[in-house]
């Protein structure tokens, strides 16, 4: 059966996204992993002019799948101002923002099958009055009630080959990050990692590693104690219940090649914790998704990059990589829960 296409967001337009979006299109095209933008009609007709591809289309995502191979699928979501690449618009934060809520909304509807979010700029977005940390606090809002049988998240995963790390604690300074840690948050993010490995990876036994937080991993307690009373007392409960859950591991030795082999994802505690690994082993390939979730959401790791925006110097591999991804997920879903 035909699954129906993914639908990507517009993301910040003055960002790269726009110009992603087309070239993930021309290396997807003759694949199976549809997709429909939901952006600036003229924005992208611009861009692919310039690109000498063909005029991207305006449609309904079910005649999405009959014209992608001929060009790209648009839900069109006109932009108020025209976009400057590198020039972040804050008139155009409305249309940023009804981009993700309507793809989300078709989404959630059957319409389209999972969300693949453009990189949006964070700082032009909360100027606007946009309350949420990111995506995956504000999708989590939006499918709140939404029925899902499995533990809710939000939780992060940034995910390449080489690695997947999930966070318990995701946009917090550094300060709010420590006084948010808990064995009951290790415990939640791990019981929700452990079912989307199974559930959207296809993983039978998935196996965790869970970070400490101080150098050593607190070196028997005189380098801090939180391994000692926060976070073996969470491995414990999960060996328990029968999960294969070593830790807590020492951060700085738990992400070289052998020490990967032993694991499918490492939970982390705070954001460049499990960040830093995954984006400097794989930048370009590395894809962030929010496990827990009604739906299937996905994004490229990294952000607008409005240095570069408009110059024909933006790689799509990450774009390309969170499409085939959350493809793949949504595949895994529906075999797991049919
Ligand atoms: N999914 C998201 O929405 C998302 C993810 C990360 C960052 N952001 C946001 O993006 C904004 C900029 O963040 P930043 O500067 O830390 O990170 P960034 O990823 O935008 O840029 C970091 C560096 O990597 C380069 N780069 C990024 N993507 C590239 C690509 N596809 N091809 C080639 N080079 C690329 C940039 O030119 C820049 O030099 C911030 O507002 C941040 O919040 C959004
Ligand atoms: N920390 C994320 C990253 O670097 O990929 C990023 O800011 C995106 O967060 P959202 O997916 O919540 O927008």
């Amino acid at each position: 059966m035909k699954r129906p296409p993914l639908a990507v967001t517009l993301g910040d337009p003055a960002g790269i996204g726009p110009e992603l979006t087309l070239r993930a299109w021309t290396a997807l095209k003759d694949r199976r992993h549809d997709f429909i933008a939901y952006a600036d009609l003229d924005q992208l007709r611009e861009i692919a002019d310039r690109l000498h591809l063909p005029a991207p289309r305006a449609c309904e995502p079910e005649q999405a799948g009959e014209i992608f191979s001929q060009a790209l699928p648009v839900r069109p979501v006109p932009l108020p101002e025209p976009a400057r690449p590198g020039h972040p618009a804050p008139a155009n934060a409305a249309a940023v923002i009804a981009s993700i809520e309507a793809c989300v909304r078709d989404t959630l509807a059957g319409r389209t099958g999972g969300v693949v979010t453009n990189p949006i700029s964070k700082a032009v977005l909360y100027e606007q009055g946009f309350r949420f940390p990111g995506h995956t606090e504000f999708v989590a809002h939006l499918t709140a009630h939404a029925a899902w049988d499995g533990p809710r998240g939000p939780m992060m995963m940034l995910a390449a080959p080489e690695l997947k790390t999930v966070l318990v604690t995701i946009h917090l300074g550094l300060r709010g990050a420590l006084d948010a840690l808990s064995t009951e948050a290790i415990l939640h993010t791990a019981r929700v990692t452990l079912a989307a490995l199974r559930t959207d990876f296809g993983l039978a036994s998935p196996r965790l590693a869970i970070a400490g937080l101080n150098p050593h991993a607190g070196e028997g307690g005189a380098l801090g104690r939180e391994e000692i009373e926060m976070v073996a007392p969470a491995v414990e409960t999960l060996r328990a219940e029968g999960h294969d859950v070593a830790g807590p591991m020492p951060p700085d030795t738990m992400f070289h090649a052998e020490a990967r082999a032993r694991y499918d994802a490492a939970v982390c505690l705070y954001h460049d914790q499990g960040l830093i690994p995954v984006k400097t082993l794989n930048f370009h390939g590395g894809v962030n998704t929010t496990l827990g979730l009604p739906i299937i959401r996905t994004s490229p790791d990294h952000g607008t990059a409005f240095d570069i925006a408009g110059r024909g110097l933006a790689r799509a591999d990450s774009l390309i990589a969170a499409i085939r991804l959350a493809s793949t997920m949504a595949e895994n879903r529906q075999s797991a829960l049919t």
